[in-house]
């Protein structure tokens, strides 16, 4: 055995999350070629396997010794003292004479053969002592986000990656799956879904995964037996799956089921009759109704309830002060004091089913770094683009496993390293890009761009008083080439197909985007230089991409919400439009020309001789325009009309107006016209709020219209009038 003593400093332990304590001794060695594995019998099988897949035909019975096993264990017996006396926990040790993972516990033992596998560098093995344990108990993800549940595949993906970075919880509650829900909770899984579930059990037990199994009853639950046999008997049906993790979610509903007395017999008598008499079941976990501060009424007694009458061993979530927020300690502390216990957050990023038009790829920060000692567990609530996910779970595993060490930029680097090793370089520049979720309704945001933006925002500043810097453009012309090197180069990317098939769209915006910039900050020289030809080239360019973007918009990721593929939005698409618009204003003011600007540009235009509805302005998305409501009468004279006119000829797939009138609406009528001669009348059908709905299926058209062909004037209250439109 040749001990090479190569020089090796703490910080050239690369394990992440980060271990508690390393002892380094600044030697190493080359790694044995064979090693002598001893505790097979008695250690936890899913490290043992770990281990043999790792180090293949190396691991044997002759070789350099290699002792394995839990407290206790015969093989590590020398340890006993050095182990640390946590859930998780565990020792290892290499020297020159025998390397020893030993776990306070199982799960111990194989978080310690992850950390050996990090150890292995550059063909050297360092001379280390770790004492190592997580922070916070429960750690991972809840698949509870609304939309497009995550595809199986994708699943067993993620499963695998959190058995690499230590987290060890994995909750199934995907808010539109029919059997978490109302109305099938009730039922068992057909046998295809039942055993995607069962494998789904397998692969997070190989990984040192809790499998949690959420039920989601209470938009239909009725308080009797009936409905808590039907619960218990799903339990039952999900333990027979190999479940051994249960969650009950009261989020998101009102009415009977959010009755707190009522929750809580329910979920004791599941804890009295199921999880406390099964062998080998974790503790119940509870989403409350009232799961933010935000939401918490101290006058409806519900948290009160929860803290004096639920189990103290139920695990209750919490999403922080709002659904959407950083989890601070005096937050934590706060439910604490309500619920009686440590919380178990439910952290809603990067969660983007309020901005699905959005990633969110940017770096977890926020949390405080002392909340570890008031929560039991901290979950992500992803995205539904679960590769993608990766980027923020990746730095919650460093998080929660080590919250003072914890660095959010070196983490999230080192996660866009970890997921994709052969194009950081591409990816780091996307995920720069793609991190704010932009005006919301939670509103929650996040920093975006960081590192150009005070260079935009002095570039402008002076362009617009006619002096910039040289070097800002430069920078800024970089920054734009650099976008769409990395938009062409992620596009051919084969290392990660399953992410690279996620945000391809946003891959298609990106590179629109650096194509964009380049040639908007080409219109500045063209301008300076007095070059019209060269202008008009780059004018011509930049409104051409414009209008590429908004196809891409109404192409891709249609959903009723937020439909459409947005990137940049926070500094690098308005500094596109601010350039254009002012390199635009010169050259017209210099060379009397009428260009028309991009903000001009929309796929909608309104005419009316209705008066009051002469400058209404119109909310216009990739693939529906709203009519901003008016809160006063509206006097709709007869023969009145209002007429939007789209920038090209698209299927109707719905339109709804609400004029809030008692009567019926005989008086008025929708037309659609393909030219803006020939109409064809749309069948407008009343639903139970009086809203009039329509559509138009047939030949794609240009415009629609509403008039008044009654008599008289009609009184009416533009409640709501919108066009949802797609190609
Ligand atoms: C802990 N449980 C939740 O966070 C429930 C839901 C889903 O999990 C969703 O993924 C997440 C963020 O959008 N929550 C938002 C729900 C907000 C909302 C619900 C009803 C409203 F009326 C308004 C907002």
């Amino acid at each position: 055995l040749l001990l090479i003593q190569v020089r090796v400093m703490a910080q050239d332990i690369k394990v992440q999350p980060s271990p508690r304590q390393v002892n380094v001794t600044g030697k190493s060695m080359t790694i044995p070629v064979a090693f002598r594995l001893v505790g097979e019998q008695e250690a936890n099988p899913h490290a043992i396997a770990l281990l043999k897949q790792f180090l293949g035909d190396r691991l044997g019975t002759e070789g350099f010794p290699l002792y394995v096993g839990e407290k206790g264990d015969r093989a590590v017996r020398g340890a006993k003292r050095l182990i640390p006396d946590h859930p998780e926990g565990y020792y290892l040790s290499i020297t020159d004479k025998a390397i020893m993972l030993a776990g306070n516990d199982e799960r111990g033992t194989y978080y310690a053969v992850r950390t050996f596998m990090q150890l292995f560098h550059e063909g050297h093995l360092p001379f280390v002592g770790i004492q190592d344990y997580p922070d916070v108990r429960f750690r991972g993800v809840v698949e509870g986000f609304y939309g497009t549940p995550w595809s199986h595949e994708a699943r067993l993906r993620q499963l695998q990656f959190y058995g690499e970075n230590k987290l060890n919880t994995y909750i199934y509650g995907p808010k539109d799956d029919p059997f978490h829900s109302s109305p099938n909770w009730r039922k068992p899984y057909p046998a295809k879904e039942a055993a995607r579930l069962a494998e789904l059990v397998k692969v997070a037990n190989e990984n040192e995964v809790d499998f949690v199994w959420a039920i989601h009853p209470g938009l239909d639950i009725r308080w009797e037996t009936s409905d808590r046999d039907s619960l218990m008997a799903k339990f039952e049906h999900m333990y027979d799956l190999g479940v051994r993790s249960f969650a009950v979610f009261f989020d998101d509903i009102s009415g009977e089921g959010a009755k707190a007395d009522r929750q809580v017999e329910l979920l004791n008598y599941i804890d009295d009759h199921f999880v406390q008499v099964k062998p080998d079941v974790t503790p119940l976990i509870v989403c409350p109704t009232e799961y933010n501060k935000g939401w918490a009424r101290p006058e409806s007694g519900y948290l009160a309830t929860i803290g004096e009458k639920l189990n103290p061993s139920v695990e209750v979530m919490w999403t922080g002060d709002r659904v959407i927020s950083e989890i601070t300690r005096e937050g934590v502390e706060w439910i604490r004091e309500q619920i009686k216990r440590p919380s178990y957050i439910w952290w809603n990023f990067p969660v983007s089913d309020y901005v699905r038009d959005h990633l969110l790829l940017g770096e977890v920060y926020g949390n405080g770094k002392d909340i570890a000692g008031s929560i039991s567990g901290f979950v992500a609530n992803p995205m539904e683009w679960a590769e993608a996910s990766k980027l923020a779970i990746y730095c919650v595993a460093d998080y929660t496993w080590n919250m003072q060490s914890y660095d959010r930029f070196r983490s999230w680097y080192r996660a866009i390293r970890a997921i994709m090793p052969e194009n950081v370089e591409a990816f780091t520049v996307f995920a720069r890009h793609n991190s704010d979720l932009g005006e919301n309704v939670h509103r929650f945001r996040r920093e975006e761009s960081v590192e150009i933006q005070p260079v935009a925002e002095r570039f402008m500043k002076g362009y617009r008083e006619g002096h910039y810097d040289e070097r800002d453009f430069l920078a800024l012309q970089d920054e734009f080439e650099r976008v769409a090197e990395a938009a062409d180069l992620l596009l051919i990317d084969r290392e990660n197909e399953a992410l690279i098939e996620e945000i391809t769209p946003w891959l298609h915006q990106f590179k629109i985007l650096g194509d964009a910039g380049q040639e908007a900050l080409a219109m500045i020289k063209a301008g300076e230089r007095g070059d019209r030809e060269l202008f008009l080239r780059k004018y011509n360019h930049v409104k051409a991409l414009r209008k590429r973007s908004y196809e891409l918009e109404r192409q891709f990721n249609q959903n009723p919400y937020q439909p459409g593929v947005k990137t940049g939005t926070t500094v690098l698409q308005p500094l596109v439009l601010d350039v254009f618009t002012e390199a635009t204003e010169r050259f017209n003011r210099q060379n009397g020309t009428d260009l028309p600007l991009l903000a001009d540009y929309s796929p909608c235009k309104l005419t009316t001789n209705v008066p009051q509805l002469e400058h209404l302005p119109l909310q216009v998305y990739p693939s529906r325009v709203h009519l901003t409501p008016l809160l006063e009468v509206v006097k709709w004279p007869a023969g009145g009309y209002l007429q939007l006119e789209l920038d090209d000829a698209y299927r109707i797939p719905g339109t709804r107006l609400n004029f809030d009138v008692k009567g019926d609406l005989s008086w008025g009528v929708m037309e659609v016209s393909a030219d803006g001669e020939t109409w064809q009348t749309v069948t407008l059908t009343r639903d139970a709020r009086g809203r009039l709905n329509g559509k138009w299926e047939d030949t794609p058209v240009k415009f629609v219209r509403f008039t008044n062909t009654g008599e008289g004037e009609q009184q009416v209250y533009l409640r709501e009038f919108y066009v949802v439109f797609s190609l």
